[in-house]
């Protein structure tokens, strides 16, 4: 399928002392318009300097940017108008006077002088992330969610074509998260807004993104939708980013009753029901973990560990023997032998 290109690299390069060991190698990548597109990998992976570079705000050392088909010109030079289309949400909060009020600062980012427009506009972004109430309050005395409300207010009043979001969502309360990310999402999609999103929060990047690009050690290693990555991936590096999984040498493997020729591997915990007819009960329980509307259960046979979900609250104790049936499994690595 193509879709219409917004961004798009090639061969960039940029590494902070000269050697490959920091940075970004040699990346081409295609960012196609009005979808979210989520940068992921493991911390130290490259993906804040790929967002940097796409931006504008760092200069690549060799290859180029083209932002619609044309070269993106670095914001440090100060050619304006293709920027004022890109706006980026980063970490720092670097851009943000921490004496202004939220509205100011809300305010502040607007390019249009009309009191009535900036009312407007003002009142809709603050209301639309929920900071109404705090229009008045100083930006530096604001909590760390509150923050990141306010530059993502300021960063979507001018409507931009692309926005960038380095870990927006990262120090929001968990009750307020999911209403956020699901908001932001549909903004996004009403207004036709190119979306590129870094996040270490699996469900984040699950439920937000169109397009999953994967990052090791400053290259792409694999990319594709997030329902292609999370059930099939090529790597066990992307399983591992995607979801917190059961890792199993082949040995360990034969215990759970697979018999695999491959050096690893990965179990989903969603993937493995407890009981079933006529199987034996070898597993047993070492504890069960509260975690609100289904239980954990740690499981182990023969030094074996496994996690399991049980939906039905307070079935199984610790002690307890139980047989399970792994309904699917994932193989890595060399080939055994
Ligand atoms: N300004 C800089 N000067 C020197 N080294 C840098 C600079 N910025 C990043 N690096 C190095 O480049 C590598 C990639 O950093 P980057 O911030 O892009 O990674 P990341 O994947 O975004 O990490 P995290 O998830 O921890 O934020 C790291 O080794 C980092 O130490």
């Amino acid at each position: 399928m193509s879709h219409e290109l917004i961004l798009e690299t090639i061969n960039i390069t940029k590494n902070y002392f000269g050697d490959k060991s920091t940075g970004v190698n040699n990346i081409t990548i295609q960012v196609p318009k009005g979808k979210i597109t989520a940068i992921v990998g493991e911390s130290g992976s490259g993906k804040t300097t790929l967002l940097k570079l796409l931006s504008g705000e760092t200069k690549p050392d060799g290859g180029e940017v083209y932002y619609k088909g044309n070269l993106l010109p670095l914001r440090s030079q100060g050619i304006k108008p293709e920027h004022t289309t890109i706006a980026m949400v980063s970490q720092d909060n670097r851009e943000m006077n921490l004496k202004h009020t939220v509205w100011d600062s809300v305010c502040d980012g607007l390019h249009s002088e009309d009191q009535n427009y900036r009312v407007q506009k003002a009142t809709q972004a603050l209301n639309l992330l929920g900071i109404y109430d705090l229009k008045e309050q100083p930006f530096g005395k604001l909590s760390g969610g509150e923050k990141q409300r306010v530059t993502i207010a300021r960063a979507l009043i001018n409507k931009p074509e692309v926005l960038m979001l380095d870990e927006p969502f990262n120090q929001v309360d968990a009750s307020y998260r999911e209403d956020l990310q699901h908001d932001m999402r549909q903004i996004v999609k009403e207004w036709g807004i190119t979306v590129l999103l870094v996040s270490h929060d699996p469900a984040e990047i699950l439920s937000m993104a169109d397009e999953l690009i994967v990052i090791k050690e400053g290259e792409i290693v694999e990319h594709g939708t997030p329902e292609k990555l999370y059930n099939t991936p090529r790597l066990l590096y992307t399983a591992n980013i995607l979801v917190a999984c059961t890792e199993l040498s082949a040995e360990e493997a034969a215990v759970c009753g697979i018999k695999s020729k491959r050096a690893t591997v990965v179990i989903y915990a969603e993937d493995i029901e407890i009981g079933g007819v006529g199987l034996r009960k070898k597993w047993m329980v070492k504890q069960v973990l509260f975690k609100g509307f289904y239980e954990e259960l740690v499981i182990e046979k023969d030094e074996v560990t496994l996690r399991v979900f049980s939906y039905v609250r307070g079935k199984y104790k610790a002690g307890d023997k139980v047989a399970i049936r792994i309904a699917k499994y994932l193989e890595f690595g060399k080939w055994l032998s």
